[in-house]
């Protein structure tokens, strides 16, 4: 099938990374967000990093010029009529996301795709709520997407064998590398990263190292690249919870459970590094 229009539906820190990547690879993209503020602050980063390619010397300006113009926003998710690809990157919620997909379902064309990037809930479920479930899979890009290589890609149990192709060819076609995996809470990545992350703040809530002292054991002494504190409040200490909260739930298992201090984080509205505090403070 030939994929030529997309749309990704939520410009946070992942729905604006992926617009750009499928913008760099030639396609049409409209990004989707209910505010039209989080689509002029996904555009500026958009713009930020593009810029800064063209000042290493990693594109020209001509490039740069071109994938600006195949990128356009809309507020209105009936836009999405003349597109191939949807991917929804909106919060990590399955209503949310259900509601999101119960509606592209009534707008998309009979055979586009629907593709959702949530990093933990159910692609099975979110294909059952529409009418197409053999054309919707979970397509799972990484942060910061322009620089991660991984694609995770998730078949629900109706996803059917030319779904799967047309998304592994895609992320080929983005320059990743797809990487098939089970539908299961959390998949790979998130069933193994995220249990880490809880691990790494119940060591802080139960006063065993600070976050800077944790961040460093693991930096220092594991080779990683963030510490997990670092990361967590990259990611979103909101995402990083409900992740939790799918694994607790969906594995029916108490070493899931999410550590409190991370709750009292969120219910603080201290979400990381989107939100200016998280284990650390910014700018
Ligand atoms: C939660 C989920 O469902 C799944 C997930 O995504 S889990 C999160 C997965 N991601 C990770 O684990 C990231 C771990 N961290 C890293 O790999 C690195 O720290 C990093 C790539 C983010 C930054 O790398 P660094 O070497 O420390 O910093 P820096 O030298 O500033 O950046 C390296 C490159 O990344 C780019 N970069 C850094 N942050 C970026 C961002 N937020 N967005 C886009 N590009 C970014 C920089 O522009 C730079 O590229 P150039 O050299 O070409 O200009
Ligand atoms: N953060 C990460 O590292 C990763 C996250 N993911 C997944 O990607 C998804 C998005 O995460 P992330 O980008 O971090 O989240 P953000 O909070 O940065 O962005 C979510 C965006 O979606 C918007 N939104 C919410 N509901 C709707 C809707 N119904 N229609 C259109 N837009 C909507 C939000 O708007 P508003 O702010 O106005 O509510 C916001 O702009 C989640 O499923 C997450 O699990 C996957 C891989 C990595």
């Amino acid at each position: 099938m030939t994929i030529n229009h997309v749309m990704v539906i939520g410009a946070g820190q992942m729905g604006a990374g992926i617009a750009q990547v499928f913008a760099q690879a030639g396609l049409n993209v409209k990004m989707n967000d209910m505010s039209q503020d989080a689509l002029d602050q996904g555009l500026l980063g958009i713009e930020k990093r593009l810029g800064r390619a063209v000042e290493k010397g990693r594109m020209t300006e001509g490039e740069r010029k071109a994938i600006t113009e195949l990128l356009s926003t809309t507020t209105d998710l009936k836009d999405a009529a003349d597109c191939d690809l949807v991917v929804e990157a909106v919060v990590e919620s399955m209503d949310v996301k259900v509601s999101v997909f119960q509606q592209l379902d009534e707008i998309a064309p009979s055979h586009a795709i629907l593709a959702t990037n949530t990093s933990s809930l159910p692609i099975t479920e979110i294909a059952a709520a529409t009418q197409r479930p053999e054309q919707v899979i979970g397509m799972h890009f990484m942060n910061p997407v322009p620089v991660m290589k991984l694609v995770e890609i998730i078949r629900a149990i109706q996803t059917s064998d030319e779904t799967y192709q047309a998304i592994e060819d895609m992320t080929k076609k983005l320059e990743k590398t797809p990487v098939e995996v089970e539908d299961f809470p959390g998949f790979v990545s998130n069933r193994i990263l995220m249990p880490m992350i809880n691990e790494a703040v119940y060591t802080v809530h139960e006063g065993v190292a600070s976050p800077e002292d944790v961040d460093a054991v693991m930096k220092l002494g594991m080779n990683h690249p963030m510490g997990p504190l670092t990361l967590a409040d990259f990611i979103g200490l909101d995402t990083c919870l409900y992740i939790m909260e799918v694994l607790h739930e969906g594995f029916g298992d108490s070493k899931y459970r999410p550590c409190p201090l991370l709750r009292k984080y969120v219910k603080a509205g201290w979400l990381g590094k989107k939100s200016g505090r998280g284990f650390y403070t910014y700018d």
